[in-house]
């Protein structure tokens, strides 16, 4: 078969619009998995994904599939997520693709990743064909649906937008006849120079990196020794082979295929996603352009549970590999001792990070609160400090301002949930910019701090809306803001991993919210320990966490003022020696600053 056969397309939606469904389809009509492993999802195999119903890492998959015309055609389709937070994972598919299905759901119509998706697709002079999902369902409005598909882009007013069930397989045929008849074969010379992108990584127990590739020039044998451009290093291919879906060896790929290959590397950090592999004995003269780095916008501490240091190091470096939009470096605390600060895309990528660790690795983290990226200025300094890390925060006295990163977000929901989703926004500081109709949605889009959406805003959208509403975020910028560092001090110590930063507005009520919180999970120890936000050198809040026995110099014994006195003095000698005492943090210390209300 030639390469004039071969179709390398991913396959991109809002989320839930349903691509894994289709996906699923795709290899059941072209026969690529047996009826029985269909049963099975068979796409979003990680846990954490059976566990949330979300994708969360693209998928590659290469499909035989016999067409009308009587020829056999390679399909290698990419499954993409729809999550806001894993756009990134989108953009490397796509840069590994010559087409894309953007699916939209007929019930939903257009929505926010629908647009973003399509716009990163014709950055990377994709063709995309529009197909209309879930036509079988009650709700489905399909005219309205090729309306606002037709307004997105001036190519639309023409082509013709298939309409489809994946959930029932109607007319899943014409998305695979347009796949050979719309989406180019690949362009590529298999004559020149081996020139292969890395698109995704993934490291493997006994292989060690395994790098997904798509072959741009050339011919990859397994008797190749290659290089990896970025640092001039040579490996080997110890195995090459196809996604079907399993990885299934073959002896070569050629210009257009995408596939991967056994590099051998055993160290998590030698290969970056975005490199490009050439041929050791007849390189290529140029690298591909790669992929810009992702741009971490939450960061958040995460810390070992007991002696498992060198475990969560391995952990994260073979996470980074698989997860190139994860990012992390060394750091420590008085409190909590060598760890990580850990920069994510969001929120929620974050918990999906947690709970890989927990589920591929068996290691439990504590995690501190997260926080975004600090412009610091200093008196007398014309550059300013990057603070990511609360614990950095430069004193207050030194601070000449402070700027902070402004978060665009547009917002679809139903006219029943407006007010209650322009309150939620107001509340977190939104400046309302734009607001329209989307047939029977409104669009809002509101200006606001990074920080008010990073945490709990994407839940209580939901919440409020009754589960209608979507979101997508841009980072739109600095702007100066009147913030302040919390410090929390546990029995007079300042617990430095629990520092976080707020507006000033509203620092009285977290500091005092937030040591009513730690009142209960804060452990006990013999002796009553005060509790105490401090915020620039002041104490706003105070309570005491009670002492595990009775305090016997408590009012009410019936006891001499000798003996008072005595146990006192004994007390504050305890007090004295506690201060310098560890205290225990346990995770639910730091959800305590997590769930407060910023
Ligand atoms: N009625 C109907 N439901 C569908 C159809 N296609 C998908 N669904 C349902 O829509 C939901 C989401 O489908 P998925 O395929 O998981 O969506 P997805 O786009 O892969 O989701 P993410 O990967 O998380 O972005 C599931 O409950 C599917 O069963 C369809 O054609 N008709």
């Amino acid at each position: 078969m030639t390469q004039k056969n071969t179709r390398n397309f991913a396959i991109i939606a809002h989320i839930d619009h349903g691509k894994s469904t289709l996906a699923d389809r795709i290899m059941e009509q072209t026969q690529t998995v047996s009826d029985r492993d269909s049963k099975a999802q068979l796409l979003d195999d990680l846990q954490v994904e059976q566990a949330h119903g979300v994708t969360v890492k693209s998928r590659t998959v290469r499909n035989y599939y016999h067409a009308d015309d009587g020829q056999e055609y390679t399909y290698n389709f990419i499954d993409t997520p729809g999550h806001v937070d894993f756009t990134y994972e989108v953009s490397k598919s796509l840069a590994a693709s010559d087409g894309a299905l953007l699916l939209v759901d007929a019930t939903q119509g257009v929505q926010a990743q629908t647009v973003a998706n399509l716009r990163l697709a014709r950055d990377n002079h994709l063709v995309v064909i529009p197909v209309i999902n879930k036509i079988d369902a009650a709700a489905a409005d399909v005219d309205r649906t090729a309306e606002q598909i037709r307004a997105l882009a001036p190519e639309f007013a023409t082509v013709e937008i298939l309409k489809i069930s994946a959930k029932t397989g109607l007319n899943v045929h014409d998305v695979l006849e347009a796949i050979h008849t719309r989406i180019p074969a690949p362009v590529g010379d298999v004559k020149q120079p081996l020139k292969a992108l890395v698109f995704d990584s993934q490291y493997d127990a006994f292989k060690g990196i395994i790098a997904y590739v798509r072959v741009v020039d050339g011919k990859l044998t397994t008797a190749d020794k290659l290089t990896l451009m970025a640092n001039n290093q040579t490996v080997a291919a110890n195995e090459i082979g196809i996604f079907a879906p399993q990885r299934v060896a073959t002896k070569q790929l050629s210009a257009g295929d995408v596939g991967y290959v056994v590099t051998g590397l055993k160290d998590p950090q030698a290969l970056r996603v975005g490199d490009t592999l050439t041929s050791a004995t007849t390189p290529t003269a140029t690298a591909l352009p790669g992929y810009q780095p992702s741009q971490s916008m939450v960061f958040a501490g995460f810390y070992p549970q007991g002696d498992h240091y060198h475990d969560l190091q391995l952990a994260v470096e073979k996470l980074a590999l698989n997860d190139t939009s994860f990012h992390y470096h060394a750091e420590s605390s008085d409190a909590l001792g060598a760890g990580f600060r850990c920069g994510f895309l969001g929120i929620f990528h974050l918990q999906i990070i947690r709970e890989r660790l927990h589920d591929e690795y068996g290691l439990d983290v504590l995690t501190t609160a997260p926080n975004v990226t600090y412009r610091v200025h200093l008196k007398n300094e014309d550059e300013p400090v990057i603070v990511n890390n609360p614990i950095a925060f430069p004193d207050y006295a030194k601070i000449d301002f402070v700027e902070e990163p402004l978060a665009e977000a547009t917002i679809t929901t139903t006219s029943e949930s407006l007010s209650d989703v322009m309150k939620l926004a107001t509340q977190h500081k939104g400046e309302l910019q734009d607001m329209r109709n989307q047939g029977d949605l409104v669009v809002l889009v509101y200006q606001l701090p990074f920080a008010e959406i990073a945490y709990d805003f994407f839940n209580a959208l939901k919440s409020v809306s009754h589960g209608y509403a979507t979101l997508t975020t841009e980072l739109s910028g600095y702007d100066i803001a009147d913030v302040v560092k919390i410090e929390v001090h546990v029995n007079y110590a300042k617990v430095d991993a629990l520092s976080f930063v707020v507006h000033r507005e509203d620092a009285p009520k977290v500091a005092q919210e937030l040591v009513h919180k730690l009142k209960f999970v804060i452990p006990r120890k013999l002796y009553p320990m005060p509790v105490q936000s401090v915020v620039e050198g002041k104490a706003l809040a105070r309570v005491d966490v009670p002492p595990l026995r009775k305090n016997a110099a408590a009012n009410g014994e019936k006891k001499s003022t000798s003996k008072k006195q005595a146990l006192l003095r004994r007390q504050s000698v305890n007090k004295r020696q506690a201060a310098h005492s560890d205290i225990e943090l346990p995770q639910e210390v730091f959800n305590a600053v997590l769930d407060l209300e910023k």
